[in-house]
């Protein structure tokens, strides 16, 4: 493969391969009618090699030009756009990766909120940007590229928001137009395919990034991060909405998908070479005006749970041309909090219990609870809540996020630990797992050891805080047995997701690493890998600039 090295202003050195020479000669490559290879002279200070086609990525460029709204921002590089399009590199590692590590991290999210001057509200707005960590004999290779929904490209052709985000909606420019919009919005021909949320690597190879709607399903490819096209589902199952985090293992992908029209949930099944869902069952909502919105749910080895959260979607809010404060959902506590448990083989429903009040957006894992006798006689599901306690959404608003005063401002959160009782009974439990003091009091952003996916376990992995804070600033190995957490953190940074990765032939459940990308105050960022037992450092490695906040990750293996 054809390679150049640059060295950079940090004295680091990158690499650029083939593949991410490939195509930068389209014009998407540029933002904004900027192009950074034009802004790069500085920091590009030497070539050792110019044996290409075409002119390279840079390996560092300046950032786009500051909108009037970012530059008036004192912003951390996590809630600031990404400065280029797209990169690859290797990085110079402090630390040992472990030779065992071999694969593909990657990692989704909003990358722009910006078009020209105009900057995006929400944090969910942003257009996804995939980032990429290659792991091979201790080396790391990274690198980053925007994913090319329709959304994103019809933004930067016609340099306005075309397409209905989480709180932005085009602006109509008559009358005439408006009501155009009112029926796409009916159709779904309005909202966004930007697929910003989540990344998931299915049983036959292929990787797909995903959002809310089921048309923001994009294929990519791990090894360039090009986008693919769409993950066209063939099945006749309509609806417009799903959960944004599938259960997907080596067998099987699993999915809700709420039904708006007449409140309830469809579960179903996906496998592996196909892109036909066949429904397992439904879930018909106990009360409330529409189901409650499902960003994710968690499985047992022989159950699926359906979480019915009293914030629930509201199909006026989506038609609005403003955001409301609770953007596409309304909360309704007098339709008060169920749990319902359906059966994987039959789609039956084996329980449906009112729970107490409560918000969650991720599900850590569940299991099945067992007596003496090995009967199952309660499923057991923990989740990242939010003390039932709406305002983190509000929390997450750009603006709130690049104004941080000092102020411990981070609303509380915990693990919350339902008990779903089979035994017929109407009600069930939810309890803090642990004291939540020991990770802050603040949680989100989950991961688990795989193997352990619907199975009696021990640790997850989060993020939590070091207070005071306005958002979780570290990362943390929860014990659920003793009830502890380690953590780690670095002063200033915002870490996203850790993701556990285990070790081949490990017996015991966090003997592995754990990945997580750093964005710095000072507007740099690294790679950081944790010892899955110690949670203590054991390699890290400087991006050439920093990287936005990212939301969830997936590994690839090696094939
Ligand atoms: C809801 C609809 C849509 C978009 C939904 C999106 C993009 C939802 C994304 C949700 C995420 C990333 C939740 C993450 C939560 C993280 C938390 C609470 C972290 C807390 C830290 O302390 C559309 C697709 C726009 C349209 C239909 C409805
Ligand atoms: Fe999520």
């Amino acid at each position: 493969m054809a390679s150049l090295t640059f060295s950079v202003g940090s004295g680091n050195s990158f690499l650029l391969t083939r593949a991410a020479l490939s195509d930068h000669s389209s014009p998407s490559n540029t933002r904004d009618g900027f192009n950074p290879l034009k802004k790069a002279g500085n920091s590009r200070k030497r070539l050792t090699s110019t044996n290409v086609a075409s002119p390279p990525l840079p390996a560092v460029a300046a950032p786009h030009p500051p909108t009037r709204k970012e530059s008036d921002d004192r912003s951390h590089v996590a809630w600031t756009s990404v400065r280029q399009e797209r990169w690859e590199g290797e990085l110079h590692v402090q630390g040992q990766i472990p030779l065992w590590l071999k694969g593909t991290y990657l990692r989704n999210g909003p990358g722009l909120w910006h078009i020209e001057d105009y900057s995006f509200r929400h944090l969910f707005d942003g257009y996804a940007m995939l980032a990429r960590l290659h792991f091979e004999n201790g080396r790391l290779i990274a690198g980053h590229r925007q994913i090319e929904s329709d959304a994103y490209k019809a933004a930067m052709k016609s340099k306005k928001l075309c397409y209905r985000e989480f709180s932005e909606v085009p602006k109509p420019s008559n009358f005439l137009s408006y009501i155009g919009e009112l029926a796409n919005l009916f159709s779904g021909a309005s909202l966004t395919d930007n697929a910003n949320t989540g990344v998931v690597h299915l049983g036959d190879g292929r990787v797909v990034c995903l959002t809310e709607t089921q048309k923001g399903s994009i294929v990519v490819d791990p090894d360039t991060l090009e986008t693919i096209g769409k993950f066209e589902y063939t099945d006749t199952l309509g609806g417009l909405i799903h959960s944004a985090h599938p259960i997907v293992t080596e067998s099987e992908f699993l999915t809700l998908l709420p039904d708006l029209v007449k409140p309830g949930y469809l579960a179903v099944r996906m496998e592996p070479g196909t892109n036909e869902r066949k429904v397992i069952g439904r879930v018909d909502c106990t009360q409330g005006p529409a189901p409650g919105w499902v960003h994710s749910f968690p499985v047992t080895e022989h159950y699926i749970i359906v979480p019915e959260m009293p914030l629930r979607y509201c199909a006026g809010n989506l038609l609005k041309a403003e955001p409301t404060p609770l953007y596409k959902f309304e909360w309704h506590p007098e339709s008060k909090a169920y749990m319902h448990a359906m059966c994987k083989a039959s789609g039956k429903i084996v329980a449906s219990v009112e729970v107490p009040l409560y918000i969650t957006f991720h599900f850590i894992n569940a299991y099945e609870e067992e007596d003496g006798d090995g009967r199952v006689t309660a499923l057991i599901a923990d989740c990242c809540e939010h003390n039932a306690d709406t305002t983190i959404l509000d929390k997450l608003r750009i603006q709130n996020l690049r104004s941080y005063t000092g102020k411990d401002v981070l609303p509380d959160a915990r693990v919350g630990r339902f008990r779903i009782p089979l035994d017929g009974s109407a009600y069930g439990e939810l309890k803090a797992a642990l004291d939540p003091n020991e990770h802050g009091r603040g949680m989100d952003m989950c991961s688990i050891n795989p193997a352990f996916l619907g199975r009696k376990y021990r640790y997850a992995y989060a993020c939590g805080a070091e207070r005071p804070c306005n958002f979780p600033n570290t990362l943390t190995k929860i014990d659920l047995v003793e009830k502890k957490a380690k953590n780690w953190h670095d002063e200033g940074t915002v870490p996203s997701e850790p993701l556990f990765v285990a070790r081949p032939g490990a017996t015991e459940e966090d003997d592995g690493v754990v990945i997580s990308m750093i964005s710095e105050k000072n507007g740099g960022g690294y790679a950081l890998i944790l010892d899955g037992i110690t949670f203590e450092e054991i390699a890290r490695a400087k991006f050439p600039y920093g990287l936005p906040y990212g939301l969830h990750g997936c590994w690839v293996p090696k094939k």
